[in-house]
């Protein structure tokens, strides 16, 4: 279990606050600038067409706002939104289901979609393509296929690893935007806008504090700024002050840059045990004891935007700027 301060998956103390910090109207969705542009337009389109808006598929690192994009797209569509995942279709008669109870325009949300079954993912096809669904009635010789037609609707996809999804399936979305991380300022207004709602008194200064080590994640700043929204009250007189903000940090062991106790151990097990040669990333796994998709999904995309590891063919290699953050001499090549 992933019960890091500053894993990007959702943890069950997230759970309820999400639903409350979470933006309803594209106005309200911070940063994604490009991703909210066009979307705008699209949604705009639809609507003046009296059409489905095209199929969306949601791409990036796990708690940078995919749900929550999904949410908002219905949102300004005026429409229903139904949520389900892929490991949660187990059989193509419950995505048949689904299908047919949506109505027109309706937004159907497949959160993990690389994870549908295959047999589950081929009734997709139709559906997608022709708003129809084929249903093969009988058995053996005299089996036949029936096709029943289904309201026009928006299917948005969401997935942390898009190039796990098969080609079919990802050239019948219209639609295929990536999340990028967050910039500094992006989550310090986040952070502002959620210290509103929590009725948390944050001062500027605090807020960039908080922003600096939540690994471009909207996901984090909000956990980390409950956290030290604690040891204000109870530390303090309630306002989140700089000084505060960096006290509990500390004590949360989130390093100035967002990193904890497992990414120094994994950065400087690269450096020293593997003396900064290039190493796989299954063999980095076992080091630390993480799994490699854990570190493939979570971990390497902000330590690679931060410009602290890179990918070679010959395998992942800490940058100059890693060793000189850990403080350990880099190697002469
Ligand atoms: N652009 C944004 N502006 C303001 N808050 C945001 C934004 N994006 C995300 N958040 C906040 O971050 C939280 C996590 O976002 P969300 O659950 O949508 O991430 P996700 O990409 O679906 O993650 P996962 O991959 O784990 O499903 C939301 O509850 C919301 O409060
Ligand atoms: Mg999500």
């Amino acid at each position: 279990m992933d019960d890091r301060i500053i894993s990007a998956n959702l943890m069950m103390e997230d759970q309820a606050a999400e639903l409350s910090l979470r933006p309803r109207y594209l106005g309200e969705y911070i940063g994604q600038t490009k991703v909210k542009e066009n979307l705008t337009i699209y949604i705009e389109a639809a609507k003046m067409r009296k059409e489905a808006l095209d199929h969306v598929l949601l791409y990036g690192p796990p708690g940078l706002g995919k749900t929550t994009l999904s949410n908002i797209i219905a949102n300004e569509l005026g429409v229903n939104l139904r949520t389900t995942s892929g490991p949660a279709i187990e059989r193509p008669g419950d995505l048949a289901a689904l299908l047919t109870n949506l109505q027109e325009g309706d937004v159907l949300f497949i959160d993990e979609i690389h994870r549908l079954h295959r047999t589950v993912e081929e009734v997709l096809y139709p559906a997608m393509e022709d708003f129809a669904l084929d249903i093969m009635i009988g058995k053996g010789p005299s089996a036949r296929s029936v096709r029943l037609d289904l309201p026009p609707f928006t299917l948005i996809g969401a997935t942390t690893r898009a190039g796990l999804l098969s080609a079919p399936l990802r050239d019948r979305f219209g639609v295929v935007s990536r999340l990028e991380f967050y910039t500094v300022d992006e989550l310090a207004f986040i952070i502002s806008r959620t210290s509103d709602i929590l009725n948390a008194g944050i001062v500027g200064e605090a807020a960039i504090e908080i922003a600096l080590r939540s690994r471009g994640t909207p996901r984090i700043a909000n956990r980390l700024l409950k956290r030290v929204r604690d040891f204000a009250q109870v530390r303090g007189d309630g306002i989140i002050t700089q000084e505060i903000a960096n006290l509990a940090l500390e004590l949360l062991q989130v390093d100035p840059m967002g990193l904890d106790s497992i990414d120094h151990k994994m950065l400087h097990a690269m450096m020293t045990t593997f003396s900064g040669r290039p190493v796989g990333l299954d063999t980095i796994a076992a080091t630390i004891g993480e799994e490699s998709q854990t570190i493939e999904d979570v971990y390497e995309p902000y330590l690679m935007q931060i410009g602290f590891l890179q990918r070679t063919p010959r395998g992942r290699i800490a940058t100059e700027h890693a060793y000189r953050h850990l403080g350990i001499a880099y190697p002469d090549r």
